[in-house]
């Protein structure tokens, strides 16, 4: 006697993770570069990027979109590494302070829809914690900003889309002495030194010239709101057709616990090719 069947469709690569494979079936996410200066107002236009897509208030395991700093991608600094970082004569801005291989490596897992860890990092002590966490789940869209993510070649390469917020230099500097002061530990002849020994010469010798990489540039960052809206509706497309995608490419199986001989599945005679393989619908 053959079991009663029960069918249930699936998308070609689901997965135990809320049922999708990064966030879009059998998809690598959409991996968004996001660079510009010191205080461009990067993570503010990721964070109006995640707002207008309605992810800030849902829980991070369920996200659609998750954004990741260059910052927790510093290299661990020796210990006179960590005495020159005390005394302001550490250039943090240089592609030498950051840990490429690992980014690449993060980036490459994210693309292949793996959840990944990442430390934070500690601006106060320039280190990173490890004892603080950061677990990114597969999402559909991953944001990675920084100051340096389009200057090496190997990750420029992994990004979807590059966009570069252009903000002028005096309003930079203007964001990042408060900013620094009040939320990095600094004083502000401490600030004004970094800046003028090694932020704004590595500005102009490191980040700037990769702004030709970028496919959009963002004049004015976050205040840009149309620059803003455009990118949030191109990405809302690009997910839309990826969904539509996956929904054309979902098959007809039998349930795992019932087992069956290949010629009498109306499950595998819908599918077939005759060769026992279900086939994804034309
Ligand atoms: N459009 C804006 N108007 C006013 N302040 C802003 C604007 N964008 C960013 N800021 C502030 O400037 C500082 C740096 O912005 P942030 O987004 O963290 O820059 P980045 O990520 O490029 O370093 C923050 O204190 C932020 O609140
Ligand atoms: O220990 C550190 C590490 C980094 N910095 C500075 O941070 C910025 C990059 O962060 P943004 O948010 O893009 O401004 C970079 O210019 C470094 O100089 C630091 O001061 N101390």
């Amino acid at each position: 006697l053959l079991p009663t069947l029960t069918k249930r469709t699936i998308k070609m690569c689901d997965t135990k993770l809320n049922g999708k494979i990064n966030g879009v079936d059998g998809k690598a996410p959409f991996l968004i570069g996001v660079s510009g200066g010191t205080a461009s107002g990067k993570s503010t236009v990721c964070k109006r990027i995640m707002e207008k897509l309605g992810q800030v208030d849902v829980d991070h395991t369920q996200r659609q979109v998750v954004c990741i700093s260059q910052d927790c991608f510093y290299r661990d600094l020796t210990p006179s590494e960590i005495l020159k970082a005390e005394r302001g004569l550490f250039n943090f801005d240089h592609p030498d302070a950051f840990n490429e291989k690992l980014m690449k490596e993060t980036l490459m897992d994210i693309l292949a829809g793996k959840i990944v860890h990442i430390p934070t990092y500690d601006y106060k002590n320039h280190s990173l914690r490890r004892d603080e966490i950061l677990t990114i789940y597969p999402a559909d869209v991953v944001l990675f900003e920084g100051i340096l993510v389009f200057y090496f070649p190997e990750v420029r390469k992994l990004f979807h889309m590059k966009l570069f917020v252009d903000t002028d230099s005096d309003t930079r500097l203007a964001r990042r002495v408060p900013r620094d002061i009040n939320e990095r530990g600094r004083d502000l002849e401490q600030v004004l030194n970094q800046y003028m020994n090694f932020v704004k010469p590595a500005f102009e010798e490191f980040c700037s010239p990769t702004k030709k990489f970028a496919d959009v540039i963002i004049p004015r960052g976050a205040d840009n709101t149309v620059a803003i809206d455009l990118i949030v509706q191109h990405i809302r497309e690009i997910l839309n057709n990826r969904q539509r995608n996956s929904e054309e490419r979902t098959i007809e199986v039998v349930p795992a616990a019932v087992t069956l001989t290949p010629t009498h599945s109306p499950a595998k005679r819908a599918n077939s090719g005759g060769d026992g393989q279900f086939k994804r619908p034309h």
